[in-house]
């Protein structure tokens, strides 16, 4: 069966310039994000990413969302290269991004105003997805009467709203409390199970990915690599117990936790991979290209 989403030896590199104001090295350089990664998700799969702090996740999901071409390599959504965002991915951003002078109905409606459906199926179909999220009775208040893990509801709605079937979220409950964060966590796999989503979740945190994922890929330090992917087995999931103190919860907590302990140590023993404040890496030879 064609995986949902497939990414084929992909690489993707920047180029940047070391330094800055009059000390800005002319030369350019060429910074490498991702190497060779190759990876494929399920159709209705839940995969979490984790890694350290600039190996490449954002740029990972940027790919997938269309929003930037790799450097080498395929990203593949229903056996279809990836050429520009679509309809069939949904980004949900750690940041609400919500337009402050609309409702929360009509954050939700954002995306259906090119569907051709009127104001009211628009403001109904607004309705349901909101319901779904757990806000019904929320349609007209504005984001500023709302708490962070409400604006991140009516984001999730939004995204779900033009019936995405891929959903990218980058850390999208980094932000929030960690009671809010674990009722979102719930709130989100009720929601996954119920429309069968494939989704593709960016997170830091190490139970987070174990407790979302039906598998956790975990990358490489820079430049990301595909460094192992933990298949989660936790048995009675769905039942009403205490999942994160389950002694396999525990178990694959710390493996992934061992993995990702291995990459950050090794990318801060390694000079070379050190990453500057400006973004830039002291390791990478001078390039003659001139464009990302
Ligand atoms: N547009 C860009 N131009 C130049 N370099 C970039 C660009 N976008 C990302 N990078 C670099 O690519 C590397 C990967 O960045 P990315 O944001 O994907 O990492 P990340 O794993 O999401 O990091 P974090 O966990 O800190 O959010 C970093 O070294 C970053 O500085």
């Amino acid at each position: 069966m064609t995986p949902k989403i497939s990414l084929r030896n992909v690489t993707k590199e920047f180029v940047v310039r070391q330094g800055k104001g009059p000390r800005r090295n002319s030369e350019p350089s060429v910074l490498t994000a991702l190497d060779d990664l190759s990876l494929d998700v399920a159709d209705g799969e839940f995969l979490t990413l984790v890694g350290p702090s600039g190996s490449g996740k954002t740029t990972l999901l940027d790919l997938l969302a269309g929003l930037s071409r790799p450097t080498a390599g395929k990203v593949l959504v229903d056996g279809k290269e990836v050429t520009g965002p679509g309809q069939d991915r949904a980004v949900v951003f750690q940041q609400y991004a919500l337009f402050p002078w609309r409702t929360a109905s009509a954050n939700v409606s954002i995306g259906l105003e090119n569907k051709g459906l009127s104001r009211k199926q628009r403001a109904q179909t607004a309705s349901r997805f909101l319901d779904l999220v757990g806000l019904a009775g929320f349609e007209d208040r504005y984001p500023h009467e709302l708490s962070g893990g409400m604006k991140q509801r009516v984001a999730i709605a939004r995204s779900l709203a033009y019936e995405p079937d891929v959903l990218l979220m980058d850390e999208p409950f980094a932000a929030l409390d960690a009671q809010t964060r674990e009722q979102l966590q719930d709130e989100l796999l009720r929601i996954w199970k119920a429309t069968g989503k494939t989704i593709v979740f960016i997170t830091h945190g190490i139970d987070e990915a174990v407790y979302l994922g039906q598998r956790v890929a975990v990358l490489s330090a820079r430049p990301g690599r595909l460094k192992e992917i933990v298949d989660i087995n936790i048995p009675d999931r769905d039942g009403d117990a205490d999942i994160r103190s389950h002694p396999a919860f525990v178990e694959h907590r710390h493996q992934v936790w061992s993995l990702l302990h291995d990459e950050v140590r090794l990318a801060q023993d390694s000079g070379h991979r050190k990453i500057l404040p400006d973004g830039t890496a002291p390791d990478e030879q001078p390039h003659e290209r001139s464009a990302a």
